[in-house]
């Protein structure tokens, strides 16, 4: 084994010159087909070539010992380069591998769901809107359906081979199985025990909202429908796969003669378009003295679904070219409050692009997945805020009182504590299917056991081992990890905390708004340019002061809900949970 320290700077460096251009070539290659899906584009060969540049400088990281090398970053890097991930592949099985997770992605992002008059629906922004906005048992059942029938059900062989494929690549590399190696990225040998101690620690306060949305769609749907003490039909809760609930706010507003919480409608009358909204975004970020969108991004993005027939992968997602100069956003855009949040989502992953740009390639990447989804989301608490929104003209009457305080906490808690169990759930199924506990026959049984356990849904119509219904969900067919945004919703509110104290806020904490603070945006700035460089715990404490995930500042955001909440199910007699979990909905309207 090598212990030259001198000699591995020097292959560092070597290794950091030729992957900026192995990897720039492998994200225009994509960026080209993920804007416009068709064969020619699908060209894997930049994909081979890039696994090909990782084999070659994974094996000669290999070759070193680091055990006595003075410099962190550099024993850092050369751990990390030792994991080739699916270039460990055989080349036939690398092939198969790339084909499989290109098809995968394709079939999902070109799916419809077509009416038997013909006229056929995407998922963005068609059934997107269904889901959101139809308040008809019938119709919510036929987009919901449909979209399992046409996007789920075709996947499930190719997902069944994909995971033999990347269990092997995980096992060439020395994990137990795909699972070990994905929940290794956060460097954490308590990952598990941590997440399910935070679970346990806001499964009550889901219970709470969980008891109270079930009874608003009582009201709407009826006892036909509706079980006050069993789980509720996945179809109503205003979004395709009921992981976010802010779609049918309206059905449980407490108080509708108090302050709105809805932007839309004055964005849409106001005539803001998708432009606009990443223009918002941007004059948040530099109002906290971060750094703006350069002009390549403007250039080069595409904000909105393309209106000339290209089909695309509609899915949000941010890009970095690892040039240090070309970052870009791919949104299909629709004028929507939600949409706004979004961008301000994806606008966090460009931010922390723009602020590591300098870190060596190998660091150019959150302190863990978790923090780089929890940036746009910090940002997006301080836009959310009914004050905020007023000082850009999107709410009008703003009152400060009991009533408009639970009306915003509400909206607040569709969206981010119903998330909590599917956030949870997601990867607990797929690490269930990599270690081999959840076999491919029971893959749907399986999924719907874990969405009955931790959200308290069941589906509106019987389903089979013939449906894939997980397939369904952009991450699971596009091999994306979900636990990041779990552990981003938990650290989202610890940040968020720690930033309203640096910006000097007063008052409760769900109705701090940052906008303008440089003390905020300093401690976010510094923070992200770290990039990977160092273990996450330590860029958590130089925010927080302190190391560890903490659910209790999402507690204190909520406090007030909290109490509000246990009153009114109280009041309604209403249980927590979900007893009855035989009970079915019927399937006549
Ligand atoms: O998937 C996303 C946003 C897309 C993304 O920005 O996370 C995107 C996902 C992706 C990853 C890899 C390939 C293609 C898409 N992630 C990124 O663009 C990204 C870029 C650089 C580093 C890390 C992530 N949100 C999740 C979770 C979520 C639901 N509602 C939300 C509201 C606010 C924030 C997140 C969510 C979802 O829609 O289910
Ligand atoms: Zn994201």
């Amino acid at each position: 084994k090598n212990t030259d320290e001198l000699d591995a700077k020097t292959f560092l460096n070597e290794y950091n010159s030729t992957a900026e251009v192995v990897w720039n070539a492998y994200t225009e290659a994509s960026w080209k087909y993920n804007t416009d899906i068709n064969e020619a584009n699908k060209q894997l060969q930049k994909n081979l070539e890039m696994s090909a540049h990782t084999l070659k400088y994974g094996q000669k990281a290999r070759l070193y010992d680091t055990t006595d090398f003075q410099d962190g970053s550099v024993k850092r890097t050369i751990k990390k380069l030792s994991d080739i991930e699916r270039a460990a592949l055989p080349s036939a099985e690398l092939k198969e591998y790339n084909t499989l997770l290109s098809n995968m992605e394709t079939k999902y992002s070109v799916a419809e769901v077509c009416r038997d008059n013909g006229t056929c629906h995407p998922l963005d922004p068609d059934l997107q809107k269904i889901m959101a906005e139809s308040r008809d048992y019938d119709e919510l059942l036929f987009a919901w359906k449909g979209w399992r029938d046409s996007a789920g059900k075709v996947l499930r062989q190719d997902y069944k081979r994909y995971v033999e494929l990347a269990n092997k690549a995980a096992t060439l590399n020395g994990h137990s199985d795909n699972g070990a190696f994905w929940r290794s990225l956060y460097e954490t040998p308590t990952f598990e025990e941590d997440l399910e101690t935070l679970w346990k620690e806001l499964e009550p306060l889901y219970q709470n909202v969980h008891a109270y949305v079930r009874r608003a769609l009582y009201k709407k749907y009826g006892s036909k429908h509706i079980n006050l003490k069993g789980p509720i039909p996945a179809h109503l809760l205003g979004n395709m796969w009921a992981q976010t609930w802010s779609g049918i706010m309206d059905l449980a507003m407490p108080y509708p003669h108090a302050t709105q919480v809805d932007a839309t409608p004055a964005m849409v009358a106001q005539g803001w378009n998708a432009t606009r909204m990443f223009q918002e975004s941007d004059r948040f970020f530099t109002s906290l003295g971060l750094l703006p969108m350069p002009k390549e991004f403007w250039e080069k993005s595409m904000l909105e679904k393309p209106s000339d027939g290209r089909q695309v992968v509609c899915h949000a997602s941010a890009w970095d070219f690892y040039n240090r100069k070309d970052f870009r956003i791919k949104q299909c855009t629709v004028v929507t409050m939600d949409d706004l949040i979004t961008v301000h989502h994806e606008m966090g992953h460009v931010q922390y692009f723009l602020q590591y740009k300098d870190q060596p390639v190998s660091f150019r990447d959150g302190a863990n997945p978790g923090f780089h989804e929890a940036i746009g989301d910090v940002l997006a608490l301080s836009v959310s805020t009914p004050k905020h929104l007023q000082s850009i003209g999107l709410l009008d009457k703003v009152e400060t009182n009991h009533e408009s305080d639970i009306n915003f906490l509400m909206s607040m808690a569709l969206d981010k504590i119903a998330f909590l169990p599917f956030g949870y759930l997601m990867d607990q199924w797929r690490w269930k299917v990599f270690d081999g506990r959840i076999p491919s026959t029971e893959y749907n049984k399986e999924w719907w056991n874990l969405r009955m356990k931790y959200q308290g849904l069941c589906p509106p119509v019987t389903r089979t081992e013939d449906d894939f219904d997980p397939g369904a969900k952009f991450h699971i067919p596009a091999n994306v990890p979900y636990v990041r945004y779990f552990v981003s919703f938990i650290i989202q509110f610890q940040f968020h905390k720690a930033l309203c104290d640096a910006a000097k806020h007063v008052g409760p904490l769900h109705t701090c708004d940052i906008y303008k603070s440089k003390e905020a945006g300093k401690l976010m700035g510094d923070v992200m340019k770290l990039g990977f460089s160092k273990p996450w715990p330590e860029a958590m404490t130089m925010i927080t002061g302190q190391p560890k995930m903490s659910a209790q500042p999402l507690m204190q955001y909520f406090q007030p809900l909290i109490q509000w909440l246990e009153a009114e199910n109280n009041k309604n007699k209403d249980i927590r949970g979900w007893p009855d979990y035989d009970w079915k909905p019927s399937t006549s309207s």
